[in-house]
């Protein structure tokens, strides 16, 4: 029924597709494959042996669209300098459509003036270097509230069980939440847990739908038959993401108009009312809802889901946790807790991050780009209008350039030291499109599990290891929450008390 190709591609999980047809695939020659219910955003990998056939480029056709999928470090190279800006324009998905209010918000919008603009804004007002110091008591509060949280309940020294992905998701949301906003969410001395608990509802579904299959992406006839269900669900889910979005922006503005609150608090939301004083015709409400949704949707779930495999990564290898504390222990001692600062004096803990970020990236095809004219990679001649998938997993997982890849191994990045992965590990993109929270993520994510590691004694809940299969969503999310079981460091009592 189904030819070799089909099955190292179905099987390989390169895309996970639905029913492919015999004999429609052929290497670099822009073949077709036909799709019976193609999931384009939860290609989710699998082991590699099945894998090594791949060649360094796949054209395929889901439906209608032509499709460029890039499995190889050299072929990414080409799309992310020869061809940047060929590939900056991102395809017209539904998920564009109703999630990136019509394309105009910083993740769906076409490459240009507007996409320059967000893109600017994002950079200058959140996420640069001078930003992120400026706000990085933010999130040294925020993980310090964490580290209590855990504390609070074992200070009698005993193991408890914590659901870490909760804890995780509520770290990464308060900490971005304040930097765009001004308020957390989650905690003692919050008001808006129903808040909290409809934003967690919006993020859950967001991930859920941009995954969901989506014919009428791939076959517009589906289209003409009428509004698909999915559709339906996306105008839906979009009314609550504008009202939840709208109603921030409303306070905001009470607070701006409100006489004894002069000064302004410099969140992003300040900032963009500032703007639209200014130029209302362009930076209207509609703009800055989308701009929020974004950098609020896409710093919350990939930041925390990073965490979540870090830690059930060290739970299921006590001796890299071991070496990780012990590094710690050296480099910052227990009379302190560690410090953002400290992150650089600490390769083996940049090694566990990498790793993580290697094995189970956030996007593990990045976020579809398209050509906006034509161009050529290895070689081959990739039309105008084709959708290029790069496959970062299987980059980041390929036999012939990792050794033993599905291993956890941090001191791998001490191996490499020196040496350039650029094209190797992609977990954030790179070029034009890649991701501008790069910085954000990795001072937050080092920070949360210094501080886990540093204060904590970890152990899995029962004798097995953690399950580390993969769930569906857009952000490789794990399977199962990750609950784990915790109890403070004597030698760090002390500290953890005074918090
Ligand atoms: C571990 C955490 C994160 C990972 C793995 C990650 C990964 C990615 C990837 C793969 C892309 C797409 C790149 C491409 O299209 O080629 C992306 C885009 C983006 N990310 Fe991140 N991200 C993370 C955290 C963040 C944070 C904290 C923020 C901001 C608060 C953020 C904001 C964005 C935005 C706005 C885009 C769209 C950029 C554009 O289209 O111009 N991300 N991210």
């Amino acid at each position: 029924m189904t030819s070799r190709y089909d099955e190292q591609i179905s099987d390989g999980r390169v895309l996970r597709t639905g029913v492919f047809h015999k004999s429609l695939v052929r290497e670099g020659t822009g073949a077709e494959i036909s799709c019976s219910s193609t999931m384009l955003s939860s290609a989710r990998p699998i082991p590699y042996k099945r894998y090594t056939a791949i060649p360094a480029r796949v054209f395929i056709r889901f439906g209608s669209r032509p499709v460029v999928l890039v499995p190889s470090p050299s072929a990414a190279e080409e799309c992310f300098t020869k061809n940047d800006i060929i590939f900056a324009n991102r395809p017209r998905l539904l998920a564009g459509k109703h999630l990136g209010n019509n394309y105009t918000t910083l993740l769906w919008a076409s490459y240009g003036d507007h996409w320059r603009n967000l893109r600017r804004i994002a950079s200058l007002e959140l996420l640069s270097s001078n930003r992120l110091q400026i706000f990085h008591g933010i999130r040294v509060d925020e993980v310090q509230l964490l580290c209590q949280r855990l504390f609070r309940g074992s200070e009698s020294g005993e193991y408890r069980i914590v659901d870490m992905k909760s804890m995780f998701f509520e770290l990464t949301l308060n900490v971005v939440m304040r930097m765009i906003a001004g308020k957390r969410y989650y905690g003692e001395n919050v008001s808006g847990s129903e808040d909290a608990r409809r934003f967690k509802a919006i993020v859950t579904e967001t991930l859920q739908l941009s995954a969901a299959t989506n014919l009428v992406d791939f076959l517009p006839f589906v289209k003409s038959a009428g509004l698909s269900k999915t559709e339906k669900r996306l105008l839906i889910l979009r009314a609550k993401r504008d009202k939840f979005t709208q109603e921030l922006i409303e306070e905001h503005r009470r607070l701006r108009c409100d006489s004894a609150s002069e000064q302004r608090s410099g969140n992003m939301i300040d900032v963009l009312l500032s703007l639209q004083e200014t130029e209302p015709e362009y930076y209207t409400d509609h703009i800055i809802r989308g701009m929020m949704q974004v950098l609020l949707i896409e710093g919350s779930d990939t930041s925390a889901a990073t965490m979540e495999w870090a830690l059930s990564s060290l739970l299921n290898n006590p001796e890299i946790l071991e070496q990780a504390q012990s590094e710690i222990d050296t480099n910052v001692g227990q009379s302190r807790l560690i410090e953002e600062s400290d992150l650089t004096e600490l390769p083996y803990l940049h090694g566990i991050i990498k790793e993580t970020l290697r094995i189970y990236p956030a996007a593990p095809l990045l976020v579809p780009h398209e050509s906006s004219e034509e161009c050529t990679i290895g070689g081959f001649k990739v039309p105008r209008g084709t959708m290029l998938l790069v496959n970062s997993w299987a980059i980041q997982n390929d036999p012939r350039i990792w050794e033993e890849p599905s291993k956890f191994k941090p001191e791998r990045f001490r191996e490499m030291a020196g040496k350039s992965d650029k094209y190797m590990l992609l977990p954030f993109g790179t070029g034009r499109r890649g991701c501008p929270g790069e910085g954000l993520a990795m001072r937050l994510v080092g920070l949360a599990l210094g501080s886990m590691i540093q204060c904590f004694e970890w152990v899995r809940t029962g004798g097995e290891l953690v399950d580390m299969s993969v769930g569906t969503g857009l952000t490789m999310p794990r399977a199962q929450p990750l609950l784990a079981m915790c109890r403070p460091r004597p030698a760090m009592v002390t500290l953890l008390s005074q918090l």
